[in-house]
């Protein structure tokens, strides 16, 4: 039963985008944030703890003690029931209903304790279990389109964001050096992932090609990204999905 820990770990990670509630607190009442915050600095008191809830937002706080709650909870719950098991005080079926059904219920009750909807957040975390779901290891295409979401958007952001002076034509929000940012790390990055799983022995490479693929698949994910459409679709469905498509048109289901 060790294992049902990631699936909770999982399921309390998405519920950190606080996905689907979400009532705010009554603007009378004081705010959990605003209560959390005010712990952090007089209860524990050290000028890091105290600059680190001033300059957070509060909603950042909130959420982020929420999810730290959750995850908590989720492997305390497996892990008691796993002790209570071990121990032969509860029957080992009857343990993991009642973990069934304590899973769902506590989930649920703690969707109040979350701010906002993160949709980022939410979808990553949803893509995420769509690759483990569909491709798994023994597959390049979730190897490769997790790649492109996790290290080539992260590093347009983090290096368009600093050095992205020039803007793409069509794009005002976007940068040259994001969007080069983004095919680089992501053609790097998968490349690394799938050695990583091909030197495990879950997938065999041609790599005399599948340079060129990859190349082809990261300048997919880049053109997708810097297109203005991340009002309307957030990146970490186009570009995922995207990369998919064209890794699946590639690839195929495996990279000989
Ligand atoms: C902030 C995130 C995505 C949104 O990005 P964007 O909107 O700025 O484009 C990432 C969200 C991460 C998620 C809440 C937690 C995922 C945890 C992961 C499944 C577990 C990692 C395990 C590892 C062994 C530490
Ligand atoms: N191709 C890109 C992508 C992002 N960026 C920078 O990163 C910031 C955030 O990018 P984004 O709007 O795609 O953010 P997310 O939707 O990924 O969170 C942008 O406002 C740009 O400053 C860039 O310069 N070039």
């Amino acid at each position: 039963m060790a294992a049902a820990a990631w699936p909770g770990a999982v399921a309390a990670c998405a519920s950190s985008p606080n996905s689907l509630l979400l009532s705010r607190p009554p603007p009378h009442a004081p705010s959990p944030a605003s209560t959390i915050r005010r712990r952090l600095v007089l209860g524990f008191g050290t000028p890091a703890v105290a600059a680190l809830a001033a300059a957070a937002p509060a909603a950042v706080l909130q959420d982020g003690a929420a999810t730290l709650f959750v995850t908590t909870g989720a492997y305390a719950l497996v892990r008691t029931f796993d002790v209570l098991t071990e121990r032969r005080l509860v029957d080992k079926s009857l343990s993991r209903k009642i973990v069934h059904v304590l899973s769902g219920v506590l989930f649920m009750s703690s969707w109040p304790l979350f701010r906002e909807l993160l949709r980022g957040p939410l979808y990553y975390v949803l893509v995420l279990l769509f690759s483990v779901l569909v491709f798994w290891r023994e597959s390049p295409i979730g190897i490769v389109s997790l790649s492109m979401m996790s290290g080539g958007d992260g590093f347009a952001d983090i290096v368009g964001r600093r050095y992205g002076s020039v803007k793409l034509p069509f794009n005002e929000k976007k940068s040259w050096i994001g969007s080069i940012s983004m095919f680089i790390s992501g053609f790097l990055i998968s490349a690394i992932m799938l050695y990583y799983f091909s030197s495990l022995g879950y997938i065999h490479v041609g790599w005399a090609e599948a340079f060129g693929k990859l190349a082809l698949v990261a300048l997919a994910a880049t053109v997708v990204e810097c297109i203005p459409v991340t009002d309307v679709v957030d990146d970490n469905i186009s570009v995922p999905l995207a990369t998919m498509l064209v890794a699946f048109l590639l690839f195929g289901s495996n990279t000989q």
